[in-house]
């Protein structure tokens, strides 16, 4: 007998969260913005569909190992080679790349730096870039840049691609629109983006005039999530919050397009009569996404101790050395602190990577003073720090109990290199002068006689 008919319920493919997006970190997805826009069974039909181009986009070697190799197949209305005209060098001269070697004039020291303000001209993404640090060789394809952006203006007709890394965007204020050539990313503070190398987008503001946020640039190994280890096969980033866009194109010919290319350091533009985001259709596992960092799902010391930050990996970048990441993307993010009879903010440290930290939202606990959000500090390779003296002393004192750590969202960029300031960096009147002497009343309380110390 047959079922009754109410008994067969397929589901739709739409999460109420996220649509216009596919979920998985790493997946191999596909998407046609025209219905039969993909070819089916192969990559490269003797004429594609609607009479697209085909093209390959590499994110690895065609060898590499096939846990790590990234390719996608773009169904375009022209190949990219017709986005391309003659290029004139520009020049964006605080968009930097490394090496950026001594530079800073700056003595030796923990650095910290009061968020700056968005000039009402700051531009385009492009123009409002700021490059605070670097490290590795842009040439040798290790290490990264990090920059800051303020944007208040949209590319309309301009698009940019960046042959020398992928760009992981933290916003801290203002919505952002990134159209690519796979479709359309839209991001929030409190979320993150991720645009690999080589794809070309555009970037929109999406509702606020005013737009600021943080930006790390991996020329190596591409951001991957952590290995989870013992943890087993849930919790921290789960790929399912990863999103990536369903595909979505502009078909504007007859209008003049600049596309800028940013490679091996330099700037080169051109201007071609039609927008290069004309990509219909996509298949592969080579493509941008974004992840609400409210999804993480932080795992910790549930009885004593501060483990390593590591524990708050959200993606991680390989540098060849296991182990040793080329840049890890961490977060301190709310949560629950419960550990016993325990100093529970981060332990005093030298840390053979060095640390650039930014805050989106709030307070950071080893920081209750003069880390404030949009703002910035790099505790490089082997320099001390750890907690102020007023985090110290009240997290030293105070009587233990379960706590929820609210209103926070600080994160790190962690890289085995050591952190060249740049120039603009280090002449930003935002620098904070007085920054070590957060540590100046952590007092010597040893007394031979006696062992326990209640904190006079
Ligand atoms: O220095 C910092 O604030 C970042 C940090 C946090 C932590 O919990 C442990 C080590 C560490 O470097
Ligand atoms: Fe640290």
């Amino acid at each position: 007998m047959d079922a009754p008919e109410e008994d067969i319920v397929i589901a739709r493919s739409r999460a109420r969260y996220n649509e216009g997006y596919m979920p998985g970190f790493g997946n191999d997805f596909e998407t046609e913005a025209i219905e039969g826009a993909l070819p089916i069974g192969q990559n490269s039909p003797q004429r594609c569909p609607y009479g697209l181009y085909a093209e390959q986009l590499s994110g690895t070697p065609f060898t590499a190992p096939r846990a790590s190799n990234e390719r996608t197949w773009l169904y375009r209305m022209r190949p990219s080679v017709r986005h391309i005209a003659r290029m004139r060098r520009i020049d964006l001269p605080l968009f930097r790349s490394a090496p950026t070697p001594d530079e800073s004039g700056l003595p030796l020291a923990p650095m910290r730096w009061d968020p700056a303000p968005i000039p009402e001209d700051a531009g385009t993404w492009l123009e409002g870039m700021r490059s605070i640090a670097t490290g590795g060789d842009v040439l040798t394809q290790t290490g990264f840049a990090i920059h800051t952006y303020a944007v208040t203006e949209s590319m309309e007709t301009e698009a940019f691609y960046n042959a020398d890394g992928e760009m992981l965007v933290v916003p801290e204020i203002g919505r952002l629109r990134f159209f690519t050539e796979m479709g359309v990313i839209d991001i929030a503070p409190g979320e993150i983006a991720l645009l690999p190398r080589g794809l070309k987008y555009k970037v929109l503001l999406n509702g606020d005039a005013k737009c600021r946020g943080y930006v790390c640039e991996n020329y190596g190994g591409a951001f991957s999530v952590p290995e989870r280890g013992p943890i087993g096969a849930n919790c921290l980033a789960n790929p399912r919050d990863f999103l990536t866009p369903v595909a979505a194109y502009e078909r504007r010919d007859g209008t003049c397009h600049g596309l800028t290319v940013k490679w091996c350091g330099q700037f080169h533009r051109c201007e071609i009569d039609h927008s290069p985001l004309d990509v219909v259709a996509w298949h592969g596992n080579y493509a941008p996404y974004k992840y609400n960092l409210r999804h993480y799902s932080p795992v910790g010391p549930i009885l004593n101790d501060h483990a390593d930050p590591s524990i708050f990996t959200v993606l991680t970048a390989p540098s060849g050395e296991p182990g040793t990441a080329n840049i890890d993307f961490v977060i301190f993010p709310p949560r629950w602190l419960v550990a016993e009879n325990s100093f529970r903010p981060p332990w005093y440290h030298m840390n053979i990577m060095s640390e650039f930290m930014g805050l989106i939202e709030g307070v950071y606990d080893a920081k209750p003073e003069g880390f404030v959000p949009g703002g910035m500090s790099i505790h490089n390779m082997m320099l001390p720090h750890g907690p102020d003296a007023e985090a110290f002393y009240k997290a030293s004192l105070k009587d233990l109990g379960p706590e929820r750590l609210t209103n926070t969202m600080a994160f790190m960029f962690e890289t085995r290199f050591p952190q060249q300031v740049t120039r603009h960096a280090a002449g930003l009147s935002t620098l904070q002068a007085g920054y070590p002497k957060v540590w100046a009343s952590l007092r010597n309380h040893f007394d031979p006689e006696r062992r326990d110390w209640r904190g006079e």
